[in-house]
């Protein structure tokens, strides 16, 4: 374990990294014309662009000492040979096995995991299938018509981002809804566009413990019970999860259960049982071509060099805007509306896993790990936080996604979108300096003391980082390619920050104290100590509800 401050390469890149004396990003590419070519990289479909950062080749060098003398190929094959590298949970981490395509074993504790994961892959088939063709009946014998996953963060988030992106495959005969919140007015209009006789409830939740899924199943149960009858609960319930006793004691028949493994954290789990609703709604050949897509981008991170592998050039190029040139956020924007979730999808993946300030070995970080991400599709964005990105005080790197083509050719839709992407990130890069804005006012009439008024406000620094991912289409390979690449991604930059990508002990403080203050509101508990403002709280929630 290393704290990467002491790391000779970080003290280089330290050093490198002064305003004052790095070149402009306009600088670099002027410098440089084949800086396109040297500063990307494309596997299979997927194309990275990352020259739109500041670097250059002796930054990207030491950057790559930096992911050397971090251990990265020792972090990743300890990963990917089933060591237990979730240390607090001590647990392994294996997402990677699920989608392992090849007939290479992946052992746990001397155990090769892959024919319990093929048993239940195969189950999956089966019942996707059934539940797709009409052959799954529901209690009253007829076909179901809309499905209902019921579960939170990443028993939800992966499942519904990719249900979403993949919507050109959905089955135009099956509704999947994804049902998560506590806040009943979720379920409520869920169930408003369901019928009993119809509906499956797919219960995801990894530990079958989680509150707000429980809260909803039982909402779901209660609402099928109604209906049709306690018998009905067996053809209309099923389980994904790794605990079958919570399974049976909820009600589900463990027939009826799907199971993953502890091995398998929450936001990486789509790839697991929790994917079920990925393949009921797009069909299970298409979830298979997804996990292909994966394993490819697997293997590419596991074997390519660390100066031509994908996830270890994005990782590190966060890290640099990060750590070396005072980045605190990162705005992810899909130029493709089938990934509206991606950016939801991505916070539960980098800031449930790098949002952590105690190292490995238990002392506290004293340098930055995990950025605030955030984002929405293009263009939506660029008419809302954009003028931030663009003139702020602040330092967003951006990456940008496009596909090269759409499933939707309408007129010119889809070249009005990429020429807005491409035009983004070259302004970002670009800037306009004062001659140009002020040779623009001329241009547009202004002269005298209007023109000095406004030329300050017509500048653009520039010199604003970006990655481009492009790819041919979003089709099931690649959605699954660019997910790994993102998972990885993460990975690195948690090794390089000596942090613990896989516990989330973060979300634990408030859920306890959620459960303390629950009969506190309805009055079943007296009031326990808190500050006078959660106090003032409480009784302003108990005194408007009855009416005070
Ligand atoms: O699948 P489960 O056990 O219901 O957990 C749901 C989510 O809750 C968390 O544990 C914490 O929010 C996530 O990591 C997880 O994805």
């Amino acid at each position: 374990m290393t704290h990467p401050t002491t790391l000779p390469a970080w003290q280089a890149l330290a050093d490198k990294a002064d305003p004052q004396t790095m070149p402009s990003l306009r600088d670099l590419f002027a410098a440089d014309p084949d800086r396109f070519a040297d500063f990307s990289l494309r596997l299979d479909d997927v194309l990275l662009d990352y020259s739109k950062n500041r670097i250059d080749r002796a930054t990207r060098a030491l950057l790559i000492d930096l992911a050397r003398e971090a251990g990265i190929e020792a972090a990743r094959d300890a990963m990917f040979g089933g060591d237990q590298v979730n240390l607090t949970e001590h647990r392994a981490v294996l997402h990677v096995a699920l989608r392992n395509r090849s007939d290479r074993a992946i052992r746990v504790g001397g155990t090769d995991v892959m024919p319990e994961i093929r048993a239940v892959l195969a189950r999956m088939k089966s019942f996707s299938e059934q539940v797709r063709s009409g052959a799954w009946l529901g209690a009253t014998g007829q076909p179901i018509r809309s499905v209902v996953n019921i579960g939170i963060g990443g028993s939800d988030l992966g499942p519904a981002m990719v249900a979403d992106a993949l919507k050109p495959y959905q089955s135009p005969d099956l509704a999947v809804h994804f049902l998560s919140n506590v806040d009943g007015t979720q379920a409520a209009e869920i169930l408003k566009l369901c019928d009993p006789a119809t509906t499956l409830f797919i219960v995801a939740s990894k530990t079958f413990t989680t509150q707000e899924t429980l809260a909803n199943a039982h909402t779901a149960r209660d609402w099928l019970v109604s209906a049709l009858g306690e018998a009905a609960v067996e053809r209309h319930f099923v389980a994904l999860s790794t605990n079958a006793k919570a399974v049976a004691a909820f009600g589900i028949d463990t027939d009826n259960m799907f199971a993953f493994w502890d091995w398998v954290g929450g936001r990486y789990s789509l790839w697991s049982a929790i994917g079920l609703s990925i393949a009921v709604a797009i069909g299970f050949d298409r979830f298979e071509e997804m996990l292909a897509g994966a394993h490819a981008m697997d293997e590419h991170f596991r074997t390519a060099p660390l100066e031509a592998n994908m996830p270890v050039l994005m990782a590190l190029v966060g890290v640099w805007n990060a750590n070396f040139l005072g980045a605190e956020a990162i705005a992810v924007l899909p130029y493709d509306q089938y990934l509206h979730r991606l950016p939801a999808y991505l916070q539960q993946l980098d800031m449930e896993s790098n949002g952590k300030s105690t190292c490995r070995d238990g002392a506290p970080v004293t340098w930055t790990t995990g950025p605030v991400l955030f984002g929405e599709p293009g263009t939506n964005g660029q008419h809302a936080f954009y003028q931030l990105i663009h003139q702020g005080t602040r330092l967003v790197p951006c990456d940008f996604l496009a596909s090269a083509e759409t499933h939707n050719p309408l007129g010119n839709h889809h070249l009005l979108l990429l020429s807005n992407v491409l035009a983004q990130a070259e302004a970002l890069m670009r800037g306009k300096t004062e001659a140009e804005a002020r040779a623009e006012l001329i241009a547009a009439g202004l002269s005298g003391d209007e023109l000095e008024a406004q030329l300050p406000h017509r500048l653009f620094s520039g010199n604003r980082p970006s990655n481009t991912l492009l790819y041919r289409r979003l089709d099931p390979r690649t959605l699954g390619m660019l997910l790994a690449l993102y998972e990885h991604k993460v990975f690195v930059q948690g090794v390089i920050w000596d942090i613990n990508s896989f516990d989330q002990w973060g979300v634990e403080l408030g859920k306890a104290l959620a459960k303390a203050i629950l009969p506190e509101l309805s009055g079943e508990a007296a009031a326990n100590p808190h500050d006078s403002s959660t106090a003032g709280l409480i009784a302003t929630i108990r005194a408007l509800r009855t009416g005070g």
